[in-house]
């Protein structure tokens, strides 16, 4: 009989345990939230995230509902490319299959901010607000990682050696998409893992996220008091399957705008698939150009 308690576990993150652990201290609230960020990515793969929500959201989601509103030739001069395109930009609805295989198109809309020193090309409306939570969503990935290497009892910067460039030509793994929903039945973004280390979702109040759980069942996760933080690919090759990359899905229903902030390997990071070496950023683009095919 499938677990009554089955349920993807909070975690609450204060952001006095985030600056000490800036500062290189990991004090015991830090020990405790590392150990949680353990349990849950190695039970469910997901956690939902209890952390202040920065004031950039608002203003990103106010500017985004009248940005997806808009006409349709004006939200396509913000077209740079396919998507996952270096540039980031705008993406209609009719050009993404996240489950390539489904032979089915997701009823989405998006826009995406992919390097953080680059906003000139943007939507002005867009630019502004993005900017300012694309920092906010960096410094919570530097947290997280460094729980991360806390939890995996790896030196504090480990994770963040392998997400934050430090040479000029390389680029940082972290991309800000803003995901409009169409008001549709059916399911509107199909299943899949996440493709690189943590995804930092704002799910917002709308239900609409659809997590599998160890037993098997999709579960409807919202959680708009805060983050769901779920670990893609890279951390399931990472820790040889100590954390878990878990299939998920969106679900029909009224109109719904998400705001994910992928985190991953800095382009130049050597992975390991399937016995080929190739970097991260080589590899995140194969598996970008799939989901246009
Ligand atoms: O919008 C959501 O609730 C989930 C989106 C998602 O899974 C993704 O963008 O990878
Ligand atoms: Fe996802």
């Amino acid at each position: 009989a499938p677990d009554e308690s089955d349920e993807v576990p909070l975690i609450i993150l204060e952001p006095s345990v985030c600056s000490a652990l800036d500062n290189g201290a990991v004090t015991l609230e830090g020990k405790i939230a590392a150990n949680e960020l353990d349990l849950a990515m190695g039970k469910y793969g997901f956690a939902r995230v209890s952390y202040p929500k920065p004031d950039s959201l608002s203003h990103l989601l106010t500017a985004a509902e009248s940005f997806f509103s808009s006409p349709q030739e004006f939200r396509d001069q913000y077209t740079f490319g396919d998507y996952g395109n270096d540039k980031g930009g705008y993406t209609s609805v009719g050009v993404e299959s996240v489950n390539p295989k489904s032979g089915v198109k997701d009823h989405v809309q998006n826009y995406v901010f992919r390097d953080d020193l680059q906003f000139d090309h943007h939507a002005p409306t867009l630019a502004s607000p993005g900017v300012a939570y694309f920092k906010e969503m960096s410094s919570l990935t530097k947290c997280l990682n460094s729980l991360s290497s806390v939890a995996l009892d790896l030196p504090l910067d480990h994770f963040n050696d392998v997400t934050f460039p430090s040479l000029p030509d390389d680029k940082n793994g972290l991309a800000l998409r803003i995901t409009n929903y169409e008001p549709v039945s059916g399911i509107r973004y199909g299943e899949h893992t996440d493709y690189q280390m943590f995804t930092i979702l704002y799910t917002g109040e709308e239900e609409g996220l659809q997590v599998k759980l160890p037993n098997g069942e999709f579960s409807d996760v919202t959680f708009g008091d805060g983050f769901v933080v779920n670990a893609g690919d890279f951390w399931a090759g990472i820790t040889k399957g100590r954390w878990r990359s878990v299939t998920h899905r969106v679900k029909g229903g009224g109109a719904r705008i998400t705001v994910p902030f992928f985190t991953g390997p800095r382009g130049s990071w050597k992975v390991n698939v399937d016995g080929e070496e190739v970097t991260a950023g080589e590899w995140l683009n194969r598996r970008l150009t799939k989901s246009n095919e």
